[in-house]
């Protein structure tokens, strides 16, 4: 139904959230040598975001983190749970992608800071759980933060677990992706894709930007490929969505580089900013509604 109608929640919680929080962040993911998916950084990285998910989650009986193993490469996934109260059998994805690369040839020792690609987008992430968990917020749905594997090899992480939750026939009503936050290639804030993604809950999220975020202006893309995480949702006959830093002409030149650095980017983290307000009013409009 996507309706908008928990302003208080979301207007008292919104300004909690911090740049400062969401450039740390930022800043310890691309210290990483890569974050690659078969390197031995790629696998840190990775029980690094999951232990600092277990800090957020504290000891609420109603939060779990937890690692996801996939087969053929050593890189987990991680998911951080907040159950719902009354409507917990409907669950609400928001995700990113938590390995970065230089491009073929990537090993062990090659330098990928990945700091655009993707630590920007799992640090807005990180930041709108830290706020809705300090707040104490309790979802009517399921809410389900994801930080995938291997996304640059084929998407392969989110395409392992959005396979199992339809195996399981779990009612995603909904998933977003943030892939590449932190560099603003144009005027506009805030792209939406219309490519490999659904209309309604495109729209949704142009409308939660007017209500909420009215100093933001949203523009409109495509990538012509599946170009994230949101296109395994999507070919399993979920809603997802995917609002990106830029528009496809004006995108992150940096990426696949050793230079996707915070330097190369919003150095002050203001630009990710702006998709945790977008990713946080998401999560609690559609994370509140009932059965
Ligand atoms: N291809 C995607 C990034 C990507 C997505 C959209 C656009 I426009 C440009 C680049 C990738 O590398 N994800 O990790
Ligand atoms: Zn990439
Ligand atoms: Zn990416």
């Amino acid at each position: 139904s996507y309706a908008i109608d928990n302003q208080a929640t979301v207007n008292k919680l919104l300004p909690q959230l911090q740049d400062s929080n969401v450039l740390a962040t930022i800043q310890s993911l691309s210290s990483y040598q890569n974050r690659f998916y078969t390197t031995s950084h790629g696998v840190n990285a990775s029980n690094w975001i999951a232990s600092q998910w277990k800090q957020l989650a504290g000891n609420r009986g109603d939060v779990t983190v937890e690692q996801i193993s996939h087969a053929g490469w050593p890189q987990k996934s991680v998911i951080l749970t907040i159950k719902g109260t009354d409507n917990a059998a409907e669950t609400v994805v928001l995700g990113g992608h938590l390995d970065s690369t230089v491009g073929n040839g990537t090993g062990e020792s090659s330098r990928a800071p990945g700091a655009d690609d993707d630590a920007s987008g799992v640090a807005s992430l990180t930041e709108v759980a830290r706020v809705l968990l300090a707040g104490n917020y309790q979802p009517r749905r399921t809410i389900k933060f994801m930080a995938y594997a291997a996304e640059e090899v084929g998407l392969r992480g989110s395409a392992d677990i959005a396979k199992r939750f339809k195996q399981q026939q779990t009612k995603v009503v909904g998933a977003l992706q943030l892939d590449m936050t932190n560099y603003q290639g144009d005027e506009q804030d805030i792209f939406l894709f219309t490519d490999y993604t659904n209309a309604a809950q495109n729209t949704f999220l142009a409308n939660l930007a007017k209500a909420y975020l009215p100093d933001l202006t949203v523009g409109y893309s495509q990538c012509g490929y599946a170009c994230s995480d949101h296109a395994s949702w999507t070919a399993q006959g979920y809603a997802a969505s995917f609002p990106f830093e830029s528009s496809f002409d004006n995108s992150n030149p940096y990426i696949h580089t050793r230079n996707d650095t915070l330097a190369n980017s919003d150095s002050q983290a203001r630009h990710a900013l702006k998709f945790s307000q977008l990713a946080l009013a998401y999560a609690v409009e559609l994370g509140s509604d009932g059965p």
